[in-house]
């Protein structure tokens, strides 16, 4: 049969210049083989029971916040919540009869201010997470390797060093799915200019760190500013247009990207340094 298909290329490619339709027809056939193959090894795997997931999405500063959660538990978890929206995370927490146990970051943010204090007031016993390398308080920090545990599951810390030196990305190997903060993009990745950020790093931390996990693993990235929701590695790892680069491209490439520094820097760092707590504009306080 292969041989068949490639003596078919070959002659079309060839030998009858005047008919290439078996060509066309193996490189059709071909693209579709691609395209099933790429599929299959993305293909989502259903969630386990009683594990929820809910992406949720702020248009100002095209931040998701993710909702995760042993729904017979009753504990849930929430990663990058935003100041402006913590009343929206924890009516929706209540809603669903959940006990937030912890409100987690992925690193300090730079465009706006976490979420993660607000909430802790809104529901007391919830506590605030971050990585030791951050340089920001919290409640706990974490480290490459630990595992933050709520109900029956469990996430995974990797350390993602490059859009700043405290980025984490966190791991649910039994859903599938990695929460990649800034670090990865869908079709993109965190800017390297400021907050000791570095694309070498950045590089490094993507292919040790994201890339290395099975190609259906679900992305979920703390930003998108085109409209996509979630990627997958082995999508990401085709199609990135930075990532698929050589490291010294990827770093041409970062060092030229010249995007104006985000709107609420100035706010946001130095209360982002405080659980997003002290330092808060006048109508953010509460
Ligand atoms: N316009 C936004 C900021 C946009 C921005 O710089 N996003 C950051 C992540 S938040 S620090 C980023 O890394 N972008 C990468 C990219 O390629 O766009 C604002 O003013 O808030």
């Amino acid at each position: 049969m292969i041989q068949c298909l490639l003596s078919t290329v070959f002659r079309g490619r060839c030998g009858y210049p005047s008919d290439n339709k078996p060509f066309l027809r193996f490189s059709n056939h071909l693209e579709s083989m691609k395209g099933i193959h790429i599929l299959r090894s993305i293909m989502p795997k259903p969630f386990s029971e009683n594990f929820l997931l809910r992406q949720l999405f702020d248009r100002e500063s095209c931040t998701y916040t993710y909702l995760l959660a042993d729904v017979k538990a009753c504990e849930a978890i929430l990663i990058d919540p935003v100041i402006e929206l913590a009343e929206r995370d924890a009516n929706l927490v209540k809603d669903l009869g959940l006990n937030l146990k912890y409100a987690i970051n992925t690193h300090m943010h730079a465009d706006h201010i976490t979420g993660t204090g607000k909430l802790k007031k809104l529901i007391p016993g919830c506590q605030s997470i971050i990585s030791k390398a951050a340089g920001a308080k919290a409640d706990i920090y974490v480290e490459n390797k630990d595992e933050i545990k709520f109900g029956n599951f469990k996430l995974e810390v990797r350390s993602t060093p490059g859009h700043t030196n405290g980025c984490v990305s966190y791991v649910d190997h039994d859903q599938a799915v990695v929460f990649t903060g800034d670090t990865l993009l869908i079709r993109g990745c965190g800017r390297t200019d400021f907050q000791e950020g570095s694309p070498e790093r950045l590089y490094n931390s993507v292919y040790q760190q994201i890339f290395s996990l099975p190609d259906h693993y679900t992305v979920y990235p703390a930003h998108d500013y085109k409209g996509f929701t979630a990627s997958t590695v082995g999508e990401e790892k085709r199609y990135n247009p930075r990532l698929t680069k050589g490291k010294d491209e990827f770093t041409t490439i970062m060092n030229n990207l010249n995007l104006p520094y985000p709107k609420k820097i100035d706010e946001s760092l130095p209360a982002n340094k405080v659980c997003g707590l002290q330092d808060l504009p006048d109508h953010l306080k509460f």
